[in-house]
């Protein structure tokens, strides 16, 4: 069974064939991390898997899955705990992602008004309410200071440890998983 399955995946965008003949699959308990040089595709591949992207050609399989980029996905005017109940299937849970990602004193505080690393770690506070089995997350590590990295890695191992997967893209090693590794090339 997998969360996430590409078959036979080209990918075509800005006017050139970013990579072609792609087979991927990411079942429960799985992580794998994309990596390469800047502009060969890591960002696209996570927007196929999401949806947001077709393919030119080949096949995309997956469960629900949340997806972090460099977008928070925020309505940036809604204190934060409002912003990220709007994409709570149970609102409740609101407080737990906020002190699971360190974020518990700024519930009250505009969107906007957050800085770069703490809007990551409100993506990653959306992420963990959104109850996808599938985490789509792209360079989540940028902007994360050593203590929010740590909170990343232990969000990622508690999603691993419950039968979640994982498709992320980084130029940084990420802790917190046996990632698989998969590297796109020029
Ligand atoms: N919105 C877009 N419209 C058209 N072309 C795009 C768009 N976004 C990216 N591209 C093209 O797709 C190529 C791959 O971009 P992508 O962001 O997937 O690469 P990446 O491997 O994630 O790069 P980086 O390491 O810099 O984050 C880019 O070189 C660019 O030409």
């Amino acid at each position: 069974m997998s969360l996430l399955r590409l078959t036979n995946v080209a990918c075509w965008r800005g006017g050139r064939l970013l990579f072609e003949g792609l087979d991927l699959a990411v079942g429960p308990g799985e992580a794998v991390l994309v990596s390469g040089p800047n502009g060969t595709g890591k960002s696209s591949l996570l927007r196929l898997a999401a949806g947001l992207l077709r393919p030119l050609a080949g096949k995309v399989d997956s469960e629900p899955c949340a997806l972090a980029d460099e977008r928070p996905a925020l309505d940036a005017e809604l204190p934060l705990a409002r912003a990220l109940a709007f994409w709570a299937p149970d609102p409740a849970r609101v407080p737990d992602a906020l002190a699971a990602t360190g974020l518990e004193a700024l519930a009250e505080v505009p969107v906007r008004l957050l800085s770069t690393g703490q809007l990551r770690r409100a993506s990653l506070a959306r992420v963990t309410l959104s109850s996808a089995p599938l985490w789509l997350l792209d360079e989540p590590a940028n902007g994360l200071d050593a203590a929010s990295l740590g909170l990343l890695e232990a969000l990622i191992r508690t999603h691993i440890a419950g039968g979640g997967a994982i498709l992320a893209a980084s130029h940084q090693p990420l802790a917190g998983a046996d990632w698989r590794l998969l590297e796109l090339a020029r």
